[in-house]
């Protein structure tokens, strides 16, 4: 499964190009802050059209503005896990993992939720609601709503961000146990070097 994404958009008076050719594992954009990273994110899972360019993943094409393909964000299967997790509030964690679950079709799944709990070691959150939980503890269960979605490629923005030494080494180890076990293909964004080097498979600069 591979990453071949151009897409150029005009966001005020910045203008975000993103080119990625990326296969198998961790593919890292890394870039200073405002240079378009998230944008180029939002248009491959669907959230932001490009102004031109085209959008494939594992050979399909998600957009491509000269062929008139734009599908729409529920049938891309991303799995997008935002730099803030934006766990729905009003919800347990159970009940945010079984939203996930919800967005994918029956045959599409290929995650069960007490695999996701087990691989995530997040039994303990189950009844929590997410304004108790600590910022490392957010982003696992967030990276678990995105598995059960049964998403064919994961988009990570920043997903060490805001996260003390042990917590960012946990969520490293996470990520680094998605690429190798689960063999999602990931498309993940970062401003810090380290980060990038330890996870990346291979490392686009923007
Ligand atoms: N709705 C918007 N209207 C105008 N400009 C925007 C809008 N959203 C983002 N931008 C600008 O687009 C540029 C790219 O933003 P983006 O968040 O994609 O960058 P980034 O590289 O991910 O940065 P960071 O690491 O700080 O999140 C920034 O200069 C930002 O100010």
């Amino acid at each position: 499964m591979s990453f071949d994404i151009s897409v150029v958009k005009r966001r005020g008076d910045v203008l975000v190009a993103g080119n990625v050719a990326g296969g198998e594992g961790v593919t890292v954009l890394f870039g200073p802050s405002g240079v378009g990273k998230s944008s180029v994110l939002d248009m491959v899972a669907g959230l932001l059209r490009p102004d031109t360019g085209h959008v494939r993943v594992g050979g399909e094409t998600l957009y491509d503005d000269s062929a008139r393909i734009d599908e729409p964000a529920h049938r891309r299967r991303a799995g997008y896990v935002f730099q803030d997790a934006r766990l729905f509030p009003h919800l347990r964690v159970a009940a945010n993992l079984r939203y996930g679950e919800r967005l994918a079709a029956p045959a599409d799944r290929w995650i069960d939720f007490d695999t996701v709990v087990a691989f995530l070691d997040i039994e303990r959150l189950l009844r929590r609601w997410p304004a108790t939980l600590s910022g490392g503890e957010a982003r696992r269960v967030a990276i678990g709503r995105a598995l059960l979605s049964a998403p064919r490629f994961l988009l990570l923005d920043e997903p060490l961000s805001f996260l003390d030494h042990a917590r960012r080494e946990e969520i490293a180890r996470v990520i680094e146990d998605v690429r190798d076990r689960l063999k999602l293909p990931i498309l993940l964004v970062t401003h810090d070097r380290t980060e990038a080097e330890r996870l990346g498979t291979r490392i686009v600069t923007m």
